[in-house]
């Protein structure tokens, strides 16, 4: 079983000290969602970054108030006492947080929405190899295809669970998150975000049968003429075994160009 709001506190100095150092923070505005107590935070002000921290536990909060009451004082940490899916977030630049994982979809297409520089985000290791799972193998996934759309991620760093305090039963990975322009043009994000979701809650069927479930998102007329029109080799296929080139090409045909 995982700790209470996914708390498992880093213990491993040397992984701190490779978190905080894969991307140059000094003078950054660096966003830390779950500080937890300090040790990351710690890290990024060393390195001479302006941190935002969101924390969820009013506990930590407190405790990290007086920790860090000098550097609050000089104005390099703001600390939000919130939930990282819903608090406002101040303008930051880049993102380096050990995430809470049960939320980390969530956190991730929110910052992913936000927009931001870099982030070095570290998560359970089932998650990240979900997040970087190429076309037509098994773990690709809706989670998969959304974050490839809009970001490239690299695995930096493979930690076990004797790095954290109390140990998690799984493996974690830190990654680096670097957002770009998705590689084909998507006339509507939105659309192109429906089609994904659309197709993968049923991903044992085939594209065809898929968008005909897609009622709710699309209209049904649209669904049609889309299935008219498409190749009858791309509707015989499941949705793991598209491509990003071909969902789009989906989407804009539903959002009708
Ligand atoms: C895995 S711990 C990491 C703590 C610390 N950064 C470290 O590495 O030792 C996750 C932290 O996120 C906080 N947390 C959990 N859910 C949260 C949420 N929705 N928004 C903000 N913080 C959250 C927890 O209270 C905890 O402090």
């Amino acid at each position: 079983m995982s700790a209470p709001r996914d708390q498992h506190f880093l213990v491993d100095r040397r992984a701190v000290g490779k978190i905080a150092g894969f991307v140059d923070v000094s003078g950054r505005r660096v966003l830390e969602i779950g500080p937890g107590e300090g040790i990351l935070t710690r890290a990024l002000l060393d390195r001479g970054a302006e941190v935002i921290a969101v924390e969820i536990d009013p506990a930590l909060v407190e405790e990290l108030e007086i920790a860090f009451a000098d550097e609050i004082g000089e104005g390099r940490l703001e600390i939000i006492h919130g939930d990282a899916k819903k608090v406002d977030i101040p303008p930051f630049e880049i993102a380096v947080a050990n995430l809470p994982y049960s939320v980390s979809s969530k956190i991730t297409f929110r910052l992913l929405e936000i927009g931001f520089e870099v982030a070095v985000l570290m998560y359970q290791k089932e998650f990240a190899r979900r997040m970087i799972a190429p076309p037509g193998t098994p773990n690709v996934g809706r989670l998969s295809v959304m974050v490839q759309t809009y970001a490239s991620v690299k695995p930096l760093l493979d930690l076990g669970p004797g790095s954290f305090r109390p140990q998690p039963q799984v493996r974690s990975w830190v990654v680096r998150i670097t957002p770009h322009e998705p590689p084909y043009p998507i006339t509507d994000r939105e659309v192109y975000a429906d089609v994904v979701r659309v197709l993968f809650s049923h991903r044992r069927k085939t594209v065809r049968k898929g968008l005909r479930t897609g009622k709710d998102a699309f209209a049904r007329e649209a669904i049609e003429r889309t299935i008219a029109e498409l190749p009858d080799d791309l509707l015989r296929r499941r949705p793991e075994d598209l491509t990003l080139e071909e969902f789009a090409l989906i989407a804009n045909m539903l959002a009708g160009s």
